[in-house]
């Protein structure tokens, strides 16, 4: 894992050591909605082992057809923790015991460490961070992203709406009052993604200086430094003219003190991009969006065994079949029905990996076979 990240926190977190007067203390929250922070208490951390990374194959042209039902019906889940070193850190957090491991091809993943039956909740995680996207504003609470018949403008910004005092109160404490002051001085419109990238930047500034533990919180989340190792094409080359244009908003958007510089801008916002998930209703519609740091430990599957549900910004992990103890848990990022080669490319697309499930790895090891056959 890499430890290179934004360099003067470590520094800062020393020099802050003993600090009373902090505008939020996690332990002060009163409604709880920041124990999502308790997974990386020191506690359970196990020291990690720093092994060499495993470098990524390269993809086979096969790989560009359908796929065969056949290879989908015989994959049988590796069992993975057994083969590798010591985990990186338990779970706390999780409601089953799940650790996250560094595995071959994929960067780190969530293992099991016991045997887990189908319907089950493993993991339940308040959002770090999340806002509800545009389309929704007027619709539902920033506080709880619930729908409500009647619901109150903020007098300041008017851009967020409530639909009780309580999750007025709650969200300004946790991170409206930064992001309200960003909304008046940008005066128009900030879109969704850079909302919550703010709301991650203004929390990151507030919360490293009151919580030494948020330190090993952004450690879990993917560094850009392993996106250009694991990742092919390399995101920063695809996304660099995007990303100059997001910093201009970004630094309207947040305070003096989170300020970020270009390149730990660029850094955020690429762990950002790949460990944000879509919020989503009871209907699969979208409401907006959040991160989560330890559900984003979760590697894609195109034959996975959990699924992601919300209930309001919370998320929870639930497994569809049974897993056994020492296998990975997974999830599917994207739309499993459709052919290989798509999966692949929208998996590239959107998320800047070559997809090194089973399912994938096998498809194409028999298409290749059928094509040298043929
Ligand atoms: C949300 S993160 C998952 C955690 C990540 N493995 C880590 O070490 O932080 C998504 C990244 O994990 C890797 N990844 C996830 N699923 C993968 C898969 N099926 N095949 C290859 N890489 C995968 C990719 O590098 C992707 O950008």
């Amino acid at each position: 894992m890499s430890h290179k990240k934004r360099n003067y926190r470590k520094r800062d977190l020393v020099e802050d050591e003993g600090e009373t007067s902090a505008p939020v203390k996690i332990s002060d929250d009163p409604s709880g909605s920041l124990s999502r922070l308790s997974f990386a208490d020191e506690e359970v951390l196990v020291v990690p082992k720093q092994t060499a990374k495993p470098k990524r194959p390269k993809e086979t042209s096969s790989a560009a057809t359908a796929t065969t039902a056949a290879t989908e019906q015989s994959i049988e889940p590796a069992s993975i923790a057994s083969q590798q070193d010591d985990p990186i850190v338990l779970l706390k957090c999780a409601k089953k015991k799940l650790s996250v491991r560094r595995l071959p091809d994929r960067g780190r993943g969530v293992c099991a460490e016991e045997d887990i039956s189908a319907g089950q909740t493993l993991l339940e995680e308040d959002s770090y961070a999340a806002v509800v996207d545009d389309n929704n504003l007027s619709r539902r609470c920033s506080g709880c992203f619930g729908e409500a018949k009647k619901l109150s403008r903020c007098s300041a910004c008017k851009v967020v709406h409530y639909c009780s005092s309580v999750c007025q109160k709650r969200d300004w404490v946790t991170s409206h009052q930064e992001e309200c002051k960003a909304f008046v001085k940008v005066g128009r419109p900030v879109p969704t993604a850079i909302r919550v990238y703010s709301e991650v930047e203004n929390l990151e500034n507030r919360m490293y200086r009151t919580n030494p533990t948020f330190e090993l919180l952004i450690v879990l989340l993917i560094s850009t430094e392993e996106l250009h190792e694991y990742n092919s094409p390399p995101i920063a080359s695809i996304q660099l003219q995007t990303f100059a244009q997001i910093a201009m908003v970004v630094r309207d958007c947040v305070t003096e003190a989170a300020m970020p510089s270009a390149s730990e801008t660029i850094d955020l916002w690429c762990r950002f991009t790949t460990n944000s998930f879509s919020i989503l209703d009871g209907e699969m519609v979208d409401v907006g969006v959040g991160v989560y740091p330890a559900t984003a430990m979760i590697n894609h599957s195109c034959w996975p065994n959990c699924v992601v549900v919300f209930e309001g910004a919370r998320i929870l992990v639930r497994s569809i079949r049974p897993i056994k103890r020492g296998e990975e848990i997974t999830q599917s990022y994207i739309d499993i029905a459709e052919p290989v080669s798509r999966r692949r490319a929208d998996l590239r697309q959107r998320y800047f990996f070559l997809c090194q499930c089973e399912l994938c790895e096998r498809t194409s090891k028999v298409l290749s076979d059928v094509a040298l056959a043929g």
